[in-house]
């Protein structure tokens, strides 16, 4: 099965102060991180991020820009984008500001997924929309909430095949696992 993992990069970062993707964790960059635990899953990994960061990831990676018609209307957008110009049978999605992922997890969820339109996280009723995997077969469906300026994830979520997965059954330590990082104050 062709697999794409997209590592959403293109938030504004407004509570944390500075651009998330760029925080580290033991002298590693959140996104190297996301990049790492979706790249074994993977035939190839796209970072998508703001257009005035793009010159700073690591040049070996893939990174484009949001779709220009919907730049930073939310992660929809990101995953819309990477579904329009790079064509697979799904995309396993991270966001850039969850430092505790790894591989084995996004490994356990790729196990686990049965061809469900959208297989996603949920840790003890936290839900996790973007830590998730999506099936190709829903790229119009986004579209078109893009276009009806619907960009809320789980708004948009409600109206498609959805299987929400506890994060408990995927690794022991969910709640460290996919903490994600909204404020500095959080690590
Ligand atoms: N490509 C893309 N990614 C986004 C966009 N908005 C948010 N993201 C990503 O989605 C994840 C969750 O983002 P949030 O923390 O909810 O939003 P944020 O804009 O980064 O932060 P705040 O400004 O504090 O809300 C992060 O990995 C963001 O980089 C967007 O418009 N485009």
């Amino acid at each position: 099965m062709n697999t794409i993992g997209v590592v959403l990069a293109g938030g504004l970062s407004r509570r944390y102060g500075s651009p998330k993707a760029f925080a580290s964790r033991n002298g590693k960059p959140y996104y190297e991180i996301a990049h790492e635990a979706v790249s074994t899953v993977s035939d190839e990994v796209i970072l998508v991020a703001r257009p005035e960061f793009l010159g700073d990831f690591n040049q070996d990676m893939n990174v484009i820009v949001d779709e220009k018609e919907f730049v930073g209307c939310g992660p929809l957008v990101g995953i819309y984008s990477v579904m329009a110009h790079f064509p697979a049978e799904r995309y396993v999605i991270v966001p850039c500001d969850m430092p505790y992922i790894n591989s084995d997890v996004i490994h356990s969820l790729v196990a686990s997924y049965e061809d469900e339109d959208v297989l996603a996280v949920e840790v003890e009723g936290i839900y996790h929309p973007i830590v998730a995997i999506y099936h190709h077969r829903m790229k119009d469906s986004i579209h078109q909430a893009l276009e009806h300026g619907q960009y809320s994830v789980m708004k948009w979520l409600n109206g498609v095949g959805v299987r929400w997965i506890e994060g408990n059954e995927l690794t022991m330590n969910a709640q460290d696992v996919f903490r994600n990082m909204n404020t500095p104050g959080e690590h």
